[in-house]
């Protein structure tokens, strides 16, 4: 929501004193509160701007003496906020300072992010954010998403209306199974769509009043959290089947309802178990999709056609092993499949070159049990082994995946022999949060002579090697589902095939520069991010077209424009614009002062006409 003009309308002047006003303040797509007294600019954190209110304003809005006498420009406050930042050494501090400024002064927040993403990033998002959902109950302070237990069964559409935003156009919810890589955290996890929502905002400049987190609470199997006094979710143990199915259904339904078909429905952090099962049954019928499995998939497959830049080789001249057989690992699994047929092999070649580990060991279709129906395709007609790190050498894996949830799974052993395989191997641990990351990069830099190409999915600090300084990329889904969302959200997509996930692995792969790949990361420089989510968004909104998904018509005639228009401005907004059109009575005052406002007004009052 942008505020580009506000006009004030006199409602009462008290006392013959014109300074004393209640205003209305329109944006230019909604009335935003319908009706504002002066205060309220200071107390809501989307039109708050601190000690940033003009003097002028600060008469107009009839706040002046609630501000100290000082007015501060945003630049100034940004110097505050990184001064107080920075006085705090923990982590969870930090965070809880930035929530607590995105409570009070929404633009504030969103500026400060945009001065240093990279800085910032790991505060709001991963690591940080894991911790914050294992201590939610202690960081809960006010609603910033919705809580949609188990025990609202038929309800949900009164709920979601309780919600104060009436644009809503994106929900990120999960239902807190599989946080990060710390397993079942329950309602805890709403930490998570809160703070994939911020990056739709900070990332792609999608307006915060469009975006909705949800936390569909349908119990915890953690029975630390049902002992845990602190706990904020319901106290049973997780709904399954029947239940669990006709809750999330009637989730779905109510969304569209309320919102519209073309609410885009982010699934997020669901367990196994149903993260592949549900998006198959709703990617079809729904604009969804599932950040976990297709979004990784994206950012990593970029990563693979970057790295062919330095290793000269195509995605189909490697050999791939992947530990971790799960929503991540399969979706990327099979994207790299869709990127080798696009180079001109079969499905059945591609699916040669994968392999695939799970807790059970290799995929193999004669292990007992047999491969999981969400990865038949890579069931492997092999002898069932458990054996990961001699896989690795026998196999002579070129491309090693690791989305297994298991901190140091790596050992020194198999970097070793993966620079054995190949001039430069490419290593991907993506678990997080850190402590989940199946090797550092200074690890794999020291076990290849730093020959290797590597990425993880949290943030690591820079490689020394060789009196060389490396500083490598974060293969983390933030890169991709903020620009592919605001995409979807621009065009109205209908659906959000896997096809857009393949576009955005490509766009951004064109985005790393070469000065990126000598500094030893294959994805741009973050604080890149949000020129490359707008160009993201630009490639999903003509594959859109180009597919028939697009839910406009006609096509914007200059979409890199549609696009830059509707991204959120965390500037601050004058509310005094030059020229004031200020009904009064049955007339209009125009002027393009404040003096002259205030005489026009006064000589009103005198008249008695504006009462
Ligand atoms: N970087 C990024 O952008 C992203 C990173 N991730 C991270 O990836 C990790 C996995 O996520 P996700 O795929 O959704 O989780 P899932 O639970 O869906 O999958 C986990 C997989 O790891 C396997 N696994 C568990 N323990 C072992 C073990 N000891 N040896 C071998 N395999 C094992 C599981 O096997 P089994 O089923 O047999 O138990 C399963 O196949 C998480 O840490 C998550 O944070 C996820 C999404 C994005
Ligand atoms: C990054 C992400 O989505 C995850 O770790 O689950
Ligand atoms: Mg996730």
């Amino acid at each position: 929501m942008r505020l580009v003009k506000a006009n004030f309308l006199v409602k009462e002047i008290r006392n013959k004193n014109p300074l004393k006003v209640l205003v209305r303040a329109y944006s230019d797509d909604e009335i935003v509160p319908n009706l504002l007294r002066g205060v309220d600019y200071v107390r809501h954190p989307r039109l708050n701007k601190g000690l940033a209110f003009s003097f002028e304003e600060r008469q107009v809005l009839g706040i002046h003496g609630l501000l100290a006498g000082t007015v501060k420009t945003q630049e100034e406050q940004i110097a505050i906020c990184k001064y107080s930042l920075n006085r705090y050494k923990n982590p969870l501090n930090k965070h809880l300072y930035l929530a607590e400024l995105l409570d009070t002064n929404e633009k504030l927040f969103y500026e400060l992010m945009s001065t240093d993403v990279e800085k910032y990033l790991p505060l709001v998002y991963t690591p940080t954010v894991g911790l914050v959902c294992q201590r939610f109950g202690l960081v809960y302070k006010r609603p910033r998403g919705l809580f949609i237990t188990l025990h609202d069964k038929g309800k949900i559409r009164g709920i979601l209306r309780n919600w104060p935003e009436t644009h809503v156009r994106a929900i990120c919810f999960t239902d807190g199974e599989r946080i990060l890589g710390l397993g079942d955290l329950g309602a805890y996890g709403m930490g998570i769509p809160i703070g994939k929502l911020c990056l739709y905002t900070a990332l792609a400049g999608v307006p915060p009043a469009h975006c909705l987190p949800i936390t569909l609470d349908v119990g915890t199997n953690n029975q630390m959290l049902l002992e845990d006094p602190m706990y904020i979710g319901i106290r049973e143990k997780r709904a399954t089947g029947d239940s669990y199915d006709e809750f999330i259904e009637e989730f779905m339904e109510a969304c569209v309802n309320q919102y519209t078909h073309s609410i885009l429905l982010q699934f997020e952090d669901f367990a196994l178990a149903n993260a592949t099962r549900l998006l198959d049954r709703y990617k079809n019928c729904y604009c969804t999709f599932n950040d976990d499995i297709q979004g990784t998939a994206s950012v990593v497959v970029a990563g693979m056609f970057a790295a062919c830049r330095i290793t000269k080789k195509k995605l189909k001249d490697n050999i791939y092993l992947f530990l971790g057989a799960g929503s991540a690992g399969v979706g990327i699994a099979n994207l790299v499949c869709d990127a080798m047929v696009e180079e001109g092999i079969s499905m059945e070649e591609a699916v040669k070159k994968i392999y695939m580990f799970d807790a059970g060991g290799l995929l193999s279709t004669k292990r007992q049990g047999g491969v999981p129906p969400h990865a038949t395709k890579f069931g492997r007609d092999m002898e069932p082994t458990k054996d990961f790190g001699s896989l690795v050498g026998s196999l002579k894996v070129t491309c090693l995946v690791g989305a297994s949830t298991v901190g140091g799974a790596f050992t020194s052993a198999i970097l070793q022999q993966m620079g054995k395989n190949t001039e430069r191997p490419q290593i991907y641990a993506l678990s997080n949060p850190t402590v989940k990351a199946e090797c550092t990069p200074q690890q794999a830099y020291d076990a290849t002579e730093g020959r290797c190409i590597y990425a993880s999915g949290s943030p690591f600090p820079p490689v020394k090697f060789g009196g060389k300084t490396y500083h490598t990329g974060q293969g983390n889904n933030s890169y991709v589902f903020p620009g592919i969302a605001l995409g979807v959200i621009l065009c109205h997509a209908h659906h959000v095939p896997d096809s857009m996930f393949l576009t955005a692995a490509k766009t951004l792969a064109k985005c790393v520069t070469q000065k990126d790949l000598d500094l030893g990361r294959i994805y741009p420089h973050l604080n890149e991010v949000r020129v490359i989510s707008s160009k993201i968004a630009v490639s999903i909104i003509n594959r859109a077209f180009n597919e028939g998904l697009a839910g406009i018509y006609p096509k914007p005639e200059n979409v890199e424009d549609f696009v830059q228009k509707y991204m959120y401005n965390s500037k601050y907004v004058d509310y005094l614009p030059d020229r004031y059109d200020y009904p009064c009575g049955d007339s209009k005052i125009k002027v393009k002062t404040m003096e002259e406002l205030m005489a026009s007004l006064t000589k009103k009052t005198k008249k008695g006409r504006c009462k």
